[in-house]
């Protein structure tokens, strides 16, 4: 059974329509410190690995502001839970002209123990520089298990908060005209940094 290891029940909702009878694993694990996505997911999904002793996706990500050279980025949910969402809107608006350009960046990583076998290998460019990126992390680790990353993005900009679906900075992210608080389930999935990252991860494990 596949474990989806998060605290935050909205991820699991959205990997739903990817991942059929995927349940959520609330587990805290350790968020090492990096400007990264990739190292924080690939050590994240070994520590719960050894915790679950099943299969797991482990899911970090995080909104990066253009203007704020990717602010808050991997710090995005301490900024969350400090700041809030509408300061954060405001700052944007008081510091940064028009367009406010923004993007959200998803890495899942998947370990299940097992290595992975690299010919079927559908990875893109951006799934490789953070699987690298990961693997550099693990430097010195000589037990350091086998992940698999996959990776998504959505740009965007930064908007004053329209819309109630969703979860974190949802209201004020937009795309396309409208926010993703405002989009429904399946229209955030198909354009979202998660829905990307799923649909990759759900090929791969079909083919495997
Ligand atoms: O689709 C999204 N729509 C809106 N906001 C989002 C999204 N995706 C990530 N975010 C925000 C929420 C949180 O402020 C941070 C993720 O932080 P991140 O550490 O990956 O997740 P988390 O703390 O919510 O739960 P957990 O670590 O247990 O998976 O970026």
């Amino acid at each position: 059974m596949l474990r989806y290891v998060t605290t935050n029940a909205g991820k699991v909702r959205e990997a739903r329509e990817y991942l059929d009878g995927v349940e959520q694993l609330d587990y805290d694990y350790t968020e090492i410190q990096s400007s990264e996505l990739g190292p924080i997911a690939a050590r994240g999904a070994r520590e719960a690995y050894r915790h679950a002793g099943e299969p797991v996706l482990v899911d970090d990500a995080g909104l990066f502001v253009e203007g704020f050279d990717g602010f808050p980025g991997p710090y995005s949910a301490f900024v969350e839970h400090t700041l809030g969402i509408d300061a954060v809107q405001r700052l944007v608006a008081r510091e940064l002209d028009a367009p406010r350009r923004a993007a959200f960046r998803c890495v899942l990583a998947y370990c299940d123990g097992d290595a992975f076998d690299a010919s079927p290998d559908p990875v893109d460019r951006d799934d490789r520089t953070a699987a690298a990126a990961a693997d550099s992390a693990a430097d010195g680790d000589e037990d350091a298990l086998p992940v698999k990353l996959f990776t998504g993005a959505v740009r965007g900009r930064i908007v004053e908060p329209r819309g109630d679906g969703g979860f974190g900075y949802d209201p004020i992210f937009e795309h396309d005209g409208a926010t993703l608080a405002e989009m429904s389930p399946t229209e955030k999935n198909a354009i979202s940094h998660r829905g990307r990252a799923l649909a990759k991860f759900a090929s791969w494990l079909d083919e495997r």
